[in-house]
């Protein structure tokens, strides 16, 4: 993910999910001194303990504004004066939203630009038959393969799908 934030020149990025803060610290090792990240998610406390001692002693702490929030009205108000002005996005959050994600995403992220999608190949039970899926497993599953299916039918974006950890769906804005 360092290397794609770099290919792009990411400067302007949004993080929805940011638990502890691993691919914050990333991100923001990854941008420029001048870089700035808008970092979302319900809940701050796991990253104030873990993440951001951390990320103060990379000194990288004034890259971050961390939001404490639900994630879409917070991407909705992004879309009052920031649109098509962000680089890079990586969305990590709940995956039963990431359709809804992905439409603010595809306004505020700029023409050739990036997401990342994380979790997209779900532990390998995207690939499975239904029946072979635990019970448990099953709505997330369905979730993730509708969101695969649709971004692959979306023509506003070239993908390439990582099977890298739990896969992550690579989207470059082209339109
Ligand atoms: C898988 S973790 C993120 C991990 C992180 N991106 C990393 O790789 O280090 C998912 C996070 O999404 C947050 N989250 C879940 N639903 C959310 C929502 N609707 N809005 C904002 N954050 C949410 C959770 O609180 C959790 O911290």
């Amino acid at each position: 993910m360092g290397m794609l934030l770099k290919l792009v020149n990411g400067k302007k990025t949004i993080e929805v999910g940011v638990f502890t803060g691993y691919s914050l610290l990333l991100t923001a090792l990854s941008i420029p001194d001048d870089g700035k990240i808008t970092a979302i998610d319900v809940d701050r406390k796991t990253y104030e303990m873990i993440g951001l001692p951390i990320i103060k002693k990379a000194g990288v702490e004034d890259k971050i504004n961390f939001i404490e929030s639900q994630a879409l009205p917070v991407l909705d108000q992004l879309l009052e004066d920031n649109e098509g002005s962000f680089d890079f996005g990586f969305v990590d959050a709940d995956k039963g939203n990431y359709w809804n994600y992905h439409e603010r995403m595809m306004k505020l992220i700029k023409v050739g630009g990036m997401v990342i999608y994380d979790n997209t190949l779900w532990g390998g039970y995207v690939a499975l038959p239904e029946e072979a899926v635990p019970e448990k497993k099953r709505a997330m599953t369905k979730s993730i393969l509708e969101f695969n299916d649709s971004i692959s039918a979306y023509s506003r974006v070239e993908i390439s799908h990582a099977s890298v950890g739990d896969g992550m769906l690579i989207c470059r804005r082209i339109r």
